[in-house]
C-alpha cells in the first residue's frame, strides 16, 4: 500500500517530553456496520459519507485523529461482502488490502445484526491476519446488555481478540475508551501528517462524495447502485467563491429521468443540499452545477475504477 510511503516526515514536536506515537488502524466490518459513522466520530468531523443504504463507501478513505500524543490514521474500508459484480470485487479486494498494512485491525460489528451473514465470513478471513485485533460492538444503543455479552463471547470464541469494546458511534458512548486503548498500543514514532490535517481525500473527491450521499438519501430505492458522481471542474473565483461542476453518471435513460425528477426537481434538491454542505466545509460560497449523463456499463470501465481509487479486477 502507499499509505506509509506517503509519510511526509512531518515530525511533531509539540507534545513535550512524552514521545509521539502514530499508526494506521483499519476498520473492517460488514456493510452498514457503522464504520463511516465511527471514523467521523473519532476524528470529530465529517470525513467520510454516511447513509442508511449499504455499500456507500467505495474506496479507502482515511480519517486522521489525534489523541494525547498519538496520531491515529483510520482506514475506512469498503464493507466486506460477497462480491457479485466487478465493482463489488474491487471493493472487497480494496478492503482486505487496507487491512494488510495496518498496525492494528478493528472489527466493527452491528450488534443488532450480530454475527449473521457477512460478519461470519469476515471473522473467518481475520484468522489469517497477524496484526493485533480489536473487536468493537457498535450500535449498543439498540441492544440489551446481556445480548451484547453473548455476542462478545461468540465472536471471541471464533477469534481471540486482544480487546473488546462496546460503543455507539451514533451517540459517542464508549468511543473515548476505544481511543485511549488504540492510542496506547500504536508504536512510538513521528506523526505521518501535519497536526491540522484530518483526511487525505482531495477536496474535489470529497465534494463528489457529498453529492453522492445526497443522491442516495433522496432517491432511496429508485436509483440503486447504478450512479456515480465526478467533479469535472473546480474554479476558484476572484470574489472568494468557487464554481464546481459535477456529473452524475447513470447507466440508463430511465435512471436519468429519475435523477432529474419532474421538472428537474430531484437534481435541484440534491444540488441545494450538497452545495450547502460543501460550502460549510470549504467556508466559502459555492456555485454548484450538476449534470446528469448516461454512461452505459460504467461499472465495467477501468477509468471509473481509477477515479474511485480502486484497482480494476480482471
Ligand atoms: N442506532 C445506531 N445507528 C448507527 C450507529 N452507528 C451507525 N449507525 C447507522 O447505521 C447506518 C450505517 O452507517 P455507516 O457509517 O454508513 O456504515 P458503514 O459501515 O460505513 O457502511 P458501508 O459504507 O456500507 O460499508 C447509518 O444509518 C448510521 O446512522 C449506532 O451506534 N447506533
Amino acid at each position: 500500500m502507499t499509505d506509509k510511503e506517503q509519510d511526509t516526515g512531518a515530525e511533531h514536536q509539540g507534545a513535550g517530553a512524552k514521545p509521539t506515537r502514530s499508526g494506521f488502524v483499519a476498520l473492517i466490518g460488514a456493510t452498514n456496520a457503522g464504520k463511516s459513522t465511527l471514523v467521523n466520530r473519532l476524528v470529530g468531523a465529517k470525513v467520510t459519507i454516511v447513509s442508511h443504504k449499504v455499500q456507500t463507501t467505495r474506496a479507502i478513505i482515511r480519517g486522521i485523529a489525534i489523541h494525547d500524543n498519538t496520531q491515529i490514521v483510520f482506514l475506512d474500508t469498503p464493507g466486506i461482502f460477497k462480491p457479485r459484480r466487478r465493482l463489488d470485487r474491487a471493493m472487497v479486494t480494496s478492503a482486505w488490502g487496507g487491512a494488510k498494512d495496518a498496525d492494528a485491525i478493528v472489527l466493527l460489528i452491528d450488534s443488532e445484526r450480530g454475527l449473521k451473514g457477512d460478519a461470519e465470513a469476515i471473522l473467518e478471513g481475520l484468522k489469517e491476519v497477524p496484526q493485533p485485533k480489536v473487536l468493537v460492538l457498535n450500535k449498543i444503543d439498540r441492544v440489551r446488555p446481556e445480548e451484547l455479552l453473548k455476542l462478545a463471547a461468540a465472536a471471541n470464541e471464533a477469534i481471540k481478540f486482544d480487546r473488546t469494546f462496546m460503543v455507539s458511534a451514533l451517540n459517542g458512548s464508549g468511543c473515548n475508551d476505544l481511543m485511549d486503548y488504540l492510542a496506547s498500543t500504536l508504536p512510538e514514532g513521528p506523526w505521518y501528517y501535519p497536526e491540522d490535517q484530518i483526511s487525505d481525500l482531495p477536496m474535489r473527491q470529497l465534494a463528489a462524495e457529498i453529492t453522492r450521499e445526497k443522491l442516495f438519501l433522496r432517491l432511496h430505492q429508485e436509483l440503486p447502485y447504478a450512479s456515480h458522481v465526478e467533479t469535472e471542474k473546480w474554479e476558484e473565483r476572484k470574489d472568494g467563491s468557487v464554481r464546481i461542476e459535477q456529473v452524475i453518471y447513470v447507466e440508463r435513460e430511465s435512471q436519468k429521468k429519475i435523477a432529474l425528477g419532474k421538472g428537474g426537481e430531484a437534481v435541484k434538491a440534491i444540488s441545494t443540499a450538497a452545495r450547502k454542505e460543501i460550502s460549510e466545509i470549504l467556508e466559502q460560497p459555492v456555485h454548484l452545477f450538476l449534470f446528469v449523463k448516461v454512461r452505459e456499463n460504467w461499472g465495467d470501465d477501468p477509468e471509473r475504477f481509477r477515479e474511485m481509487g480502486l484497482d480494476f479486477p480482471r
